[in-house]
């Protein structure tokens, strides 16, 4: 069997190499010809799957997206075609939770706070929105969770989209959609960033066209700015250059690649697609992952903030991503972006390093020993 894939899914060979020829391509420059003779197509959120793409398509029968999102595959036509398909939901929601996590200290550290007196509010309380609330819990903080289509099937303990707004620090976490009574194109519109308090930290590691950028500069530009956290950009790979130095944190589509959340997203594809040609599975994640450089430290007292942001530094330094993206914007080179995430060095999970000593909050993310750990959940 044929399979064409991602040049940067890591783990398609270990996984799918020895029983299938395993092609790799750039996956934003995919084109139809390569679909020619190929069984399976294996795509991040760069590849448009769509008619065009698949015109040259004489024999696929499964498409797998090692991503969370899946608003790059038009769906309907692949069920149409009797083409199976499968995605990887929450394979990197760990990499977001600890993403968001190291932004909240960098932010507190910058502003003077202790997050432990402020609240936080999560738009989209699904599995990347559930995983940043529970780390904001476990530093303390209040939280808010705003989710309308939840809200609707009756769960409890929600807020208002208007509420989660007067949040010092709002998190945002929706899929992208561009119809429908939840529809989250600009679900951060011009109207609702001129209301904003110049107090108030924005954070988005979902979708770019979430928020209007364009309004975003006109704020930034005027007497009041916000203070921005920004992985995701409207026009990715085309980022609106001038809105960058007014944002404290800019990345560059890179919150969920830890490699274990990379990892779980091949693996979700090697095991759907082993199910879908009736085969049976040969390989784990666990055997695909290196040991970590760092894999445990001790504690004589629990940590305060600034030794915690110092302890997340160890295994994730986000300001390393922020200013690789300074310089790279800084060159002027058209594809910095992309090829800032393709040579995106190997980053790890805060679960990957043992904290020993004290009793420190598992929700956190570090890997705390079961008789230590201050459990919650
Ligand atoms: N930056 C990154 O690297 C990165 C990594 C992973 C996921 N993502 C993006 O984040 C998105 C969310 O991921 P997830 O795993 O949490 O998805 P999920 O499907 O588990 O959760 C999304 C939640 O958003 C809610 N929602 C939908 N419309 C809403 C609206 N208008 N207002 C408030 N809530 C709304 C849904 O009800 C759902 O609970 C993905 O679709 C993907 O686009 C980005
Ligand atoms: O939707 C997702 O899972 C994330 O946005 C993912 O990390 C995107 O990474 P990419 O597929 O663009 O490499």
């Amino acid at each position: 069997m044929k399979v064409l894939a991602d040049e940067n899914m890591p783990f398609v060979r270990e996984l799918f190499g020895d029983w299938a020829e395993v092609i790799t391509r750039p996956g934003r420059t995919m084109v139809p010809a390569d679909l020619h003779d190929t069984d399976a197509l294996l795509v991040r959120s760069v590849t448009q799957v769509n008619a065009h793409l698949l015109e040259q398509a004489n024999k696929l029968t499964f498409v797998g997206t090692a991503t969370i999102g899946c608003d790059h595959i038009d769906t309907q036509l692949l069920a149409q075609r009797g083409i199976a398909f499968a995605s990887a939901p929450g394979c990197n929601k760990v990499a977001v939770g600890d993403y968001v996590m190291a932004a909240l200290l960098r932010v507190a550290a910058h502003k003077n706070w202790q997050l432990a007196d402020k609240t936080l509010a999560v738009i989209g309380a699904g599995n990347t929105g559930s995983e940043v609330a529970r780390r904001a819990e476990g530093l303390g903080m209040k939280v808010l969770r705003c989710d309308p289509p939840k809200a609707a099937a009756g769960a409890a303990g929600l807020v208002n989209y208007d509420q989660a707004l007067s949040a010092d620090i709002i998190s945002y976490h929706v899929p992208i959609t561009h119809q429908g009574p939840y529809a989250t194109h600009h679900l951060l519109n011009a109207a609702h960033i001129a209301a904003l308090d110049e107090n108030q930290v924005l954070i988005n590691a979902c979708r770019g066209d979430v928020w209007n950028n364009q309004a975003l500069l006109t704020r930034q530009q005027g007497a009041r700015p916000l203070t921005l956290v920004m992985d995701v950009w409207e026009h990715e790979p085309a980022v609106l250059a001038a809105l960058v130095p007014y944002v404290l944190i800019a990345t560059p589509h890179i919150a969920g690649y830890s490699l274990e959340g990379k990892a779980r997203g091949t693996f979700a594809l090697y095991r759907a697609l082993c199910q879908h040609i009736g085969r049976a599975e040969q390989h784990s994640i666990a055997s695909l992952l290196p040991a970590p450089d760092i894999s445990a430290v001790s504690l004589t007292r629990a940590p305060s903030q600034h030794q915690l942001a110092q302890l997340v530094r160890l295994v994730y330094d986000i300001a390393h991503d922020d200013s690789g993206f300074r310089r790279g914007l800084a060159t002027g080179a058209p594809d910095f972006f992309d090829a800032l995430r393709k040579h995106y060095a190997e980053r790890r999970e805060l679960g990957s390093l043992i904290l020993q000593g004290v009793g420190l909050d598992e929700r956190l993310g570090f890997k705390v020993p079961a008789q230590a750990a201050d459990k919650h959940n």
